[in-house]
């Protein structure tokens, strides 16, 4: 089986290949530190080990409550949840369906997100939505305390039950969160609901491979088993023996940490196929909320090219010169569409005729990166050979070790995230919310 690639070759113009060689040792003890448990948040990583410890029973269990619900003949499978209690499924769904499944309609039930915002309005047109169509729903938090899906549930749970009958609805429901704190724990098992674990060593940036991304993955008709493998086969390509010079991972983490020691602040994740622009938003809470911390860490940004080519092309051509960029490339599409050949040529495209679509789209993803270059902004490539579940689950684990061995390079705790607090506090202080008394005179003499 092939396995992605990273190149980083064009960003030798920056840093040097010694000084990301000279890496080797420090990502060596930094992955002793994540397979040994000895290093910063050493209680959340359960995710190293993730896939090659994942059963034969879980995933039949998780393919047999799919099955259970496709088998209701659901048109929409709800997933209540936020940050990585979504983003991961949305990400991979997205990146394996047609882009136009919405319009398209088909066998396999449409995913919808639902608790990934407190818009009054999406809640509206989503709960419409639902009234005319068969649909069952997840409710995914680890917390089992976050402020917006439990919202968002409340209101759909009331909905589920007036359309189906309190018992049926249970039926139509699975909760997957923590296995005894939080509310929606004590709502799931009184209300005897389908129900999975999140471990507690597994943060929910890190959680994809897990109920909380692979039930929704199933119900949309992927395949899990070999989403998990290419995880499985990632997790030994970067396991603490493979040398530097072999591991994808170590290399990754060199090159970003080099790039930023040498003022480059700004990593934009690349991509020149649409369905990618959910694995970027996966990506920048994986690498933001890891490493945004202490005053410290590289934002993570994204783009779609080549459509933002025509937006912020500009900037990042000759904008301030703090960025670098990491392309998602994919080798081989799934269809091939030809450029006819036009007798009057009045489009002047004769040049293109009978080239397949892809092999413009790969020269402009060339001419841009050497572009970029030219403009000061070092380019990182990662290959994938096709746009499949393998390889996702490959790049899903490569980014999740890296991001790791990058946050213990940075001298941070890649797995906490105390930031997200301050507005939680402000938010529920202005809300009044009981326990919050001091809060809420604080802030309102603020107002
Ligand atoms: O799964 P939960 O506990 O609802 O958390 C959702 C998201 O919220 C955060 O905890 C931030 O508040 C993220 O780390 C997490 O992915």
């Amino acid at each position: 089986m092939k396995s992605i690639a990273l190149k980083f070759d064009k960003t030798f113009d920056f840093v040097s290949k010694d000084a990301v060689y000279g890496y080797a040792e420090t990502m060596k003890k930094h992955n002793e530190a994540l397979h040994n448990k000895t290093g910063k948040g050493n209680d959340f990583l359960g995710w190293v080990n993730l896939p090659s410890s994942i059963s034969e029973t879980e995933l039949a269990d998780y393919e047999a409550t799919a099955k259970a619900l496709q088998a209701k003949k659901i048109e929409l499978f709800v997933v209540v949840g936020i940050g990585g209690s979504y983003l991961g499924a949305k990400a991979v769904v997205d990146a394996l369906s047609d882009s136009f499944a919405q319009l398209k309609g088909g066998d396999k039930p449409l995913i919808v997100f639902a608790g990934q915002n407190i818009s009054e309005d999406y809640l509206y047109e989503l709960r419409e939505l639902l009234k005319n169509k068969e649909y069952a729903m997840a409710v995914i938090s680890k917390s089992g305390t976050t402020t917006e899906p439990a919202l968002a549930f409340r209101l759909l749970k009331q909905d589920i039950e007036d359309k189906y009958g309190k018992e049926e609805a249970k039926s139509r429901i699975v909760a997957v969160t923590d296995a005894s704190r939080g509310a929606l724990r004590k709502l799931a098992d009184t209300e005897g609901y389908k129900s999975y674990v999140i471990s507690d060593d597994i943060g929910g940036r890190y959680s994809v491979l897990t109920p909380v991304g692979l039930l929704a993955i199933a119900v949309a008709g992927f395949n899990i088993r070999a989403l998990v493998q290419g995880a499985v086969d990632m997790e030994k390509a970067t396991g603490v023996d493979v040398p530097f010079e072999e591991n994808l991972a170590a290399q990754y983490a060199a090159v970003r940490n080099e790039l930023y020691k040498n003022g480059k602040l700004v990593e934009i994740l690349v991509n020149y196929n649409p369905k990618l622009h959910f694995v970027a938003e996966w990506w920048k809470q994986l690498y933001g909320e890891s490493e945004g911390k202490e005053g410290k860490g590289i934002f993570p940004a994204s783009v779609d090219f080549t459509s933002d080519l025509h937006s912020m092309g500009q900037y990042i051509q000759e904008g301030e010169r703090k960025l670098f960029e990491t392309v998602i490339s994919v080798a081989s599409p799934d269809r091939e569409v030809r450029i006819p050949t036009d007798p009057e040529n009045l489009d002047g495209l004769n040049f293109l005729a009978n080239k397949r679509v892809d092999e413009v789209n790969k020269m402009a993803e060339l001419g841009t990166m050497i572009a970029h270059v030219d403009g000061g902004v070092p380019n990182m490539l990662i290959e994938l050979p096709k746009l499949n579940e393998y390889y996702l689950g490959q790049m899903i684990y490569f980014f999740e070790k890296a991001c790791g061995l990058s946050g213990y390079t940075l001298g941070v705790n890649p797995f906490d995230q105390p930031g997200v607090e301050a507005y939680k506090k402000n938010m529920f202080a202005l809300l009044e919310k009981p326990g919050f008394e001091e809060e809420t005179k604080a802030i309102k003499a603020r107002l």
